[in-house]
């Protein structure tokens, strides 16, 4: 593996996606950086520091960033003035802040910091390496250290973060998707377990099909598609254009919110 630059890593908000984040810098072996845990969400920070080698809790978040050279906020968008209030940054840390719905110029504003603020998106994936994660500004440090974890889109401008960012806002409507499809089945006599590793299959042979990208996404619609067949005939009675309207009204009063 190549080695990494960044050698001491802070996050501030260890739930969900600081989990994976640890848990992807770990991926595969290999030597990791150093990793400095806020002391919130105690029972899982204390969980990773008893799995991981060279991850450890601090007192407080001042800590974190004292003790880090790329320091990652991870905190739900309510608690991000409580989590920084008071918190000194350096212009030598470089922050990656993967808080939804925060801009980076709000950011600085209360951080008072002129040091490097990136915004990324990491996915759950990310805990196998495998997300490509969306960043912006791009930034040396941080598009390399997310490129070793999977991948790393820099984009142009906030505009297009966000548009990348309410795409992501889809991901568990496609899981309750899946669930209602494995629940219509289990209503129509399937035993349950069946239904639902029908359905994994199904689907997962539709996610092994997305990693072809020499064909587009309306081509492998097409190529899984007889003319006349069940595949149209669900597509278009009931993702119907009234559907598709009502999917890109919801995705557009996100986008508004987030900008
Ligand atoms: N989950 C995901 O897939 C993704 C999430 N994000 C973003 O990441 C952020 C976190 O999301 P997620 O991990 O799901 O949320 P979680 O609720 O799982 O984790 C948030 C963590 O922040 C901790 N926290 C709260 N207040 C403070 C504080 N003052 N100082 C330090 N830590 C604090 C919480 O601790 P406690 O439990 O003690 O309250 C909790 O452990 C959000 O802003 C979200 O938009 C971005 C990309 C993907």
């Amino acid at each position: 593996m190549e080695e990494d630059t960044v050698k001491r890593i802070g996050i501030i908000g260890v739930g969900e996606i600081g989990r994976a984040i640890v848990t992807g810098l770990h991926h595969g072996g290999g030597a990791s950086p150093e990793v400095f845990l806020s002391p919130r969400g105690a029972r899982m920070a204390a969980e990773l520091s008893e799995r991981y080698e060279g991850v450890e809790v601090c007192a407080d978040n001042q800590e974190v960033v004292d003790r880090s050279e790329l320091v990652i906020l991870a905190v739900r968008r309510q608690d991000w003035h409580g989590a920084l209030a008071g918190v000194r940054v350096g212009g030598d840390r470089i922050v990656v802040n993967v808080m939804a719905g925060v801009g980076n110029d709000d950011l600085r504003r209360t951080l008072g910091t002129n040091a490097p603020l990136v915004r990324a998106i990491p996915l759950p994936t990310i805990r196998e390496r495998r997300s490509v994660t969306v960043v912006h500004p791009s930034h040396p440090e941080v598009d390399s250290f997310f490129a070793r974890m999977g991948g790393a889109l820099p984009v142009a401008d906030e505009a297009a973060f966000n548009v990348l960012s309410a795409l992501t806002g889809t991901l568990t409507t496609h899981y309750a998707y899946l669930a209602t499809l494995a629940s219509w089945a289990a209503d129509h006599g399937i035993a349950p377990d069946d239904a639902d590793r029908y359905v994994r299959g199904l689907f997962q042979g539709v996610g092994r099909s997305l990693g072809d990208e020499t064909r587009s996404l309306d081509r492998l619609a097409a190529d899984h598609e007889t003319p006349n067949g069940n595949n149209e005939r669900i597509r278009t009675t009931w993702f119907d254009p009234a559907n598709v309207e009502a999917l890109t009204k919801a995705l557009d009063d996100l986008l508004a919110d987030l900008a």
